[in-house]
């Protein structure tokens, strides 16, 4: 058995990144950059007005009160083309260019107006409520790195940048088989010794909450006819996953077919509770991750393979999933498997973050997996762990 972080590394050298297409900037959300992104125009364009109220200059408001001539104005998208010359001053709006002459916009709140003059209240620095031009960004500059996935945020960014299309990674596609003769598709009737199969479902939700694309490929029974034929339709997929049959029984036979299929096998069995039948092969350029069927490993697996895997697809590097947190009781030493503990999280009104393990850790249990808010991890061989000592805990979205 190798160890978690040897089993990422040896994962992560597999994968190479998709390649990539144009997309509209509408369509944007959820995609990953794969350029760097610059600016095309500056932000503001030109020095403009943070408030409504009157430009002015600095030098003439030394002395205030002090009445000015009110000689034109300046409104967001009608500017002003005069210059303002010592003791006059222009009427403007948030958002319209400060005029040649004027650099401080006084506002209205501090004025009193009266006809064509205006009665300045209170003094003020040159620049006050003054945005230089490109005080936001500049033509050329670099703001979006590639690798982002982009948001409301970002793509707002974009907006403003004035860059109406984009390149992006293309989503990598990737085949879910689920194998196994007890398994049915959800809403079938089982048999007597058949269930319901989740983790098709169930890893096709994650694949998409990661910015993928899932195909599935169905249900293989447990003979090589179906495997095989199966497993041919994996071809022009970026990953294949499988689940089940990765263990020792006499119908356990995933390995074989996916090595007569062209797999050279990377590694098999990981130091970690859930996931230890865990493989991970190239079936011709095909990077295969193969699951166990218990529905919490082969979930559990995906969070901490899978989702660094669609990472490196889309040309991302893997970032750290772990935080600390404090332990919400005690816990018994660990044996020589990595063990990811189903839990919740939790802030105390302190404002502490608390990690409590459920009692119940079977990898059969769906229900405690979906209703768990973290993974509390437990290092091989952790000595025995105290309520309140600090453990690393891998928080769970609600979209995984
Ligand atoms: N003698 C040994 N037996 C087992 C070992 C071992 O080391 N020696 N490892 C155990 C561990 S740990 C795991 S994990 C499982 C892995 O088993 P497989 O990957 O071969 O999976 P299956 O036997 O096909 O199924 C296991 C379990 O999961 C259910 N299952 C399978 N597919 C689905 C699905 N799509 N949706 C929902 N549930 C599914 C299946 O019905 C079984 O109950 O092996 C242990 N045994
Ligand atoms: O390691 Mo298995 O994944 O515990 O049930």
């Amino acid at each position: 058995m190798i160890s978690v972080e040897v089993a990422r590394e040896s994962l992560l050298a597999g994968i190479k990144p998709v390649g990539t297409e144009v997309i509209a900037l509408s369509q944007a959300t959820g995609r990953i950059l794969a350029e760097d992104l610059t600016a095309r125009v500056s932000h503001p364009p030109v020095a403009v007005s943070a408030m409504d109220g009157y430009a002015a200059r600095a030098e003439d408001l030394a002395q205030v009160p002090r009445r000015l001539d009110v000689v034109g104005q300046s409104a967001a998208g009608a500017a002003f083309a005069g210059t303002v010359q010592p003791g006059q001053c222009i009427r403007i709006f948030t958002g319209a260019p400060v005029p040649e002459g004027a650099d401080v916009v006084i506002m209205q709140e501090n004025t009193r107006r009266d006809g064509d003059r205006v009665e300045i209240l209170t003094g003020a620095p040159s620049g006050r409520h003054v945005r230089p031009a490109g005080l936001d960004f500049s033509i050329g500059d670099m703001l979006i790195p590639a690798g982002t996935i982009m948001g409301g945020r970002t793509i707002g960014l974009a907006a403003a940048m004035n860059v109406p299309n984009l390149l992006v990674r293309r989503k990598p596609r990737i085949a879910i088989l689920s194998t196994g003769d007890e398994i049915v598709l959800p809403g079938d009737q089982p048999g007597p010794a058949q269930i319901v199969g989740s983790n098709g479902p169930g890893l096709a939700a994650m694949v998409t909450a990661l910015g993928a694309e899932a195909i599935h490929l169905g249900i293989a029974r447990d003979t090589r006819e179906s495997l095989d034929s199966m497993i041919r339709a994996a071809a022009g997929a970026d990953m294949l996953v499988t689940t089940g049959g990765a263990s020792v029984g006499d119908y356990d036979l995933v390995q074989d077919a996916l090595k007569d299929a062209g797999m050279n096998l990377g590694f098999y069995k990981v130091a970690m509770r859930p996931g230890k039948p865990l493989m991970f092969g190239d079936m011709k350029g095909v990077p295969v991750l193969g699951l166990p069927g218990n529905p919490v490993s082969a979930m559990v697996c995906a969070i901490i393979f899978l989702e660094p895997a669609i990472r490196a697809l889309t040309g991302r590097s893997t970032v750290t999933q772990a935080i600390n947190a404090l332990l919400g009781r005690d816990l018994p030493p660990n044996d020589e498997r990595m063990e990811f503990m189903r839990g919740t999280l939790e802030r105390t009104d302190d404002g502490l973050v608390v990690a409590l393990p459920f009692e119940q850790q079977d990898s059969a249990v769906m229900s405690g997996l979906a209703r768990a808010t973290c993974l509390v991890v437990r290092a091989p061989h952790a000595p025995t762990a105290q309520m309140g000592d600090m453990v690393q805990v891998i928080p769970l979205p609600a979209t995984l």
